[in-house]
């Protein structure tokens, strides 16, 4: 990206307002609907004077960030995706202030799911779930914006159908093979649109389903895993296949261990049925999955 000049050194600079927390309520009649996200927004800006002389005659304070989140998510009359309102304000940055050259807006939106009573779906009622939907938004000074858009904490975990074999033995090596064990991750996904699609909700549902439904293989009898490495490729290589305005695919699956309890000398004997959970360490996997035709990741 290049920085400004400023005598014998080059500095990069970005300023703005992390963590900016904002529900929004839309009341379509007696059907609300809800949000709650958190926002930071990072300028690029011709504010090089600031940083040289404190002269910050060419800065948007960050008071003021905070404070056009606020105007903005109180401007959208109809509801709107968290990619959507992180376009708006990405939008707003780089044609509202002359200084500012390009904007990065980076959303979380908590898991507020509507909930169902005696199985139809609440007016106003909502229960916290456990994934995070994030946005990740950048706008140069032409008014393009480049989306992405992911789900973190997405834990999955299967009691078997997973295994590992043939992988290196040297003199280090004590972990035994197996076709026989839990599979259990927290993911982490960053997906990136080449293009906009119709409905941003309804691919984040689908990416989401997509995700969960080639973790676990079919309800009756599931399907094997090989490796985490084998099923995050599967996982990434079928919203690429499912989903068209999707370029590309990040997938962070650690490999989040239970470990069998095998205690001989008292008597106990492991036979796949009592694990100790652990958090730490644990495998750590990643891997992007581009579209050939457009060149690698861009994330
Ligand atoms: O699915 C796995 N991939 C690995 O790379 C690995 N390494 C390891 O010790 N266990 C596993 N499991």
């Amino acid at each position: 990206m290049g920085g400004d000049s400023i005598g014998d050194y080059e500095l990069e600079h970005q300023h703005g307002k992390a963590r900016v927390r904002v529900a929004r309520v839309w009341r379509e009649g007696n059907t609300h609907v809800m949000v709650e996200w958190s926002a930071a927004v990072s300028l690029r800006s011709k504010s090089l004077s600031s940083y040289s002389e404190g002269d910050n005659s060419a800065i948007v304070a960050t008071d003021t960030i905070k404070n056009t989140i606020y105007v903005l998510a109180k401007r959208c009359a109809k509801s709107l995706s968290v990619e959507e309102f992180g376009v708006m304000l990405g939008e707003h940055f780089v044609s509202t202030y002359p200084e500012v050259t390009a904007a990065h807006i980076s959303m979380i939106q908590r898991p507020w799911e509507r909930v169902s009573v005696d199985g139809l779906q609440h007016e106003h009622g909502y229960r916290m779930g456990l994934e995070n939907r994030t946005a990740d938004v950048r706008t140069t000074k032409d008014g393009k914006s480049r989306v992405t858009a992911g789900v973190s904490d997405l834990r999955l975990l299967k009691t078997t159908k997973s295994g590992f074999e043939g992988y290196i033995r040297d003199k280090f090596t004590l972990l035994p093979e197996t076709k026989e064990r839990m599979m259990a991750s927290s993911i982490r996904s960053v997906w990136s649109y080449s293009r906009k699609p119709s409905d941003y909700n309804e691919v984040y549902a689908t990416v989401k389903n997509i995700l969960e439904t080639t973790f676990f293989g079919p309800s009756k009898g599931g399907v094997y895993s090989p490796s985490v490495q084998k099923t995050l490729y599967l996982m990434a290589k079928e919203v690429l296949i499912r989903v068209p305005e999707i370029e590309s695919v990040y997938l962070n699956m650690p490999n989040i261990h239970f470990l069998p309890v095998n205690m001989p000398a008292i008597g106990v004997e492991f036979k796949d049925d009592v694990y100790l959970p652990t958090d730490e360490p644990h495998g750590s996997i990643e891997a992007t999955l581009s579209r050939k035709a457009l060149g690698g990741s861009r994330l």
